[in-house]
């Protein structure tokens, strides 16, 4: 009983039943483990709130879904793709960790790291741009989750400035899983069944956010890895020039500057930046520069890559 009042901790309890029997119980983390603090932001169906765990003290950003909201909008699928992709992501310091979820009757909870520097969109409005060695490290550790992502058999589909969040380190942490596409997965069912030929063509619905979509996604429909590699392509220009490079007064204009890879850089944007971009932003998927040449592309030399990059101090903004 004691387990009740301190709030059911996570984890096997040993206990003896009435036959003497020594059985486990499963203690599942609840609302009243946790108290919870102020708002960090709203989402279309979400609200995230700070909280800290009252047993151990650790702080979490706890994003709340409200179940009415949710069915009645039809995300119910959105949501549960979330889930079941951050709880394929979970080694990797670049990615918002996804700790517990549960549910009571009128929401679900996703416990998950708390980013206590907001936005990385949200920095380069106040600096205006980046200069070439913060842009150096922060694509970096965005590139290094992508990686990682793609070798899980992951792909985002919406990467952008505002689903790039910092953390206490000024470290990234890239969050907004509900729109990614999990390879391998029959999309009817979103399960692991055989694909049949209708599955592989259904065209799917989702399109990302217009400034950082891939023109293989306008055309065809199809995202795929190099989907992603568009968007960091987009994110690399947009660091350093302070505007994406697809941008018009609307979303149809702004797909037409994409098919027709109609885009310039501003002067004075570093040469070898501007050769990374322009091996990133190809119409053709095929043609796009690869994640081990982008590692290795001289925009990147001295670069440090695996678990030293994830402790490397994170330059001043400057
Ligand atoms: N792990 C986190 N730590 C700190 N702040 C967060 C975290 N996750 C989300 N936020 C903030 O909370 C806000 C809402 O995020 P959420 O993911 O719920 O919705 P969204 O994806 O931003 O909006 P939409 O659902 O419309 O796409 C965002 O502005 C984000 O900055
Ligand atoms: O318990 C699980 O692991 C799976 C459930 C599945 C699930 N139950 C739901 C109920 C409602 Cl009303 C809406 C959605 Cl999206 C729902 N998703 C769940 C619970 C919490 C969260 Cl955050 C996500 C999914």
């Amino acid at each position: 009983e004691e387990w009740k009042e301190k709030g059911a901790a996570v984890g096997i309890r040993q206990e003896v039943d009435t036959n003497g029997r020594t059985v486990q119980r499963i203690m599942k983390k609840g609302v009243k483990d946790f108290n919870f603090g102020r708002t960090l932001g709203e989402g279309s169906y979400s609200t995230v709130l700070h909280a800290t765990d009252r047993q151990t003290l650790r702080e979490y950003a706890i994003k709340v879904l409200d179940k009415r909201h949710i069915i009645k909008e039809k995300k119910v699928k959105y949501v549960n793709i979330e889930k079941d992709t951050l709880n394929r992501l979970t080694e990797h310091p670049g990615i918002v960790r996804l700790y517990y979820t549960f549910q009571d009757e009128r929401s679900l909870y996703f416990v998950l790291d708390l980013a206590n520097n907001g936005e990385l969109l949200g920095v380069l409005k106040k600096m205006g741009t980046f200069d070439e060695e913060c842009t150096r490290f922060y694509t970096a550790q965005i590139l290094d989750a992508i990686d990682y992502m793609h070798q899980r058999g992951v792909i985002h589909r919406d990467l952008k400035p505002e689903n790039v969040l910092l953390d206490s380190h000024m470290h990234v942490k890239i969050t907004d899983f509900g729109t990614a596409k999990i390879l391998g997965l029959n999309p009817k069912t979103n399960s692991g069944g055989p694909l049949d030929g209708s599955e592989l063509d259904r065209a799917n619905s989702f399109v990302g956010t217009a400034e950082y979509v891939s023109p293989e996604l306008l055309t065809d429909k199809n995202a795929c890895k190099a989907s992603d590699l568009w968007a960091f392509g987009c994110i690399v220009y947009q660091l350093l020039a302070g505007r994406p490079p697809f941008k018009a007064s609307n979303e149809y204009q702004t797909f037409q500057k994409i098919v027709g890879l109609d885009y310039t850089f501003p002067d004075g944007f570093p040469p070898i930046a501007r050769d990374l971009v322009e091996r990133l932003l190809v119409l053709d998927p095929a043609k796009r520069l690869p994640m081990e040449h982008i590692k290795n592309h001289e925009f990147f030399d001295n670069q440090i890559w695996g678990k030293a990059l994830w402790k490397q101090k994170a330059p001043r903004l400057k």
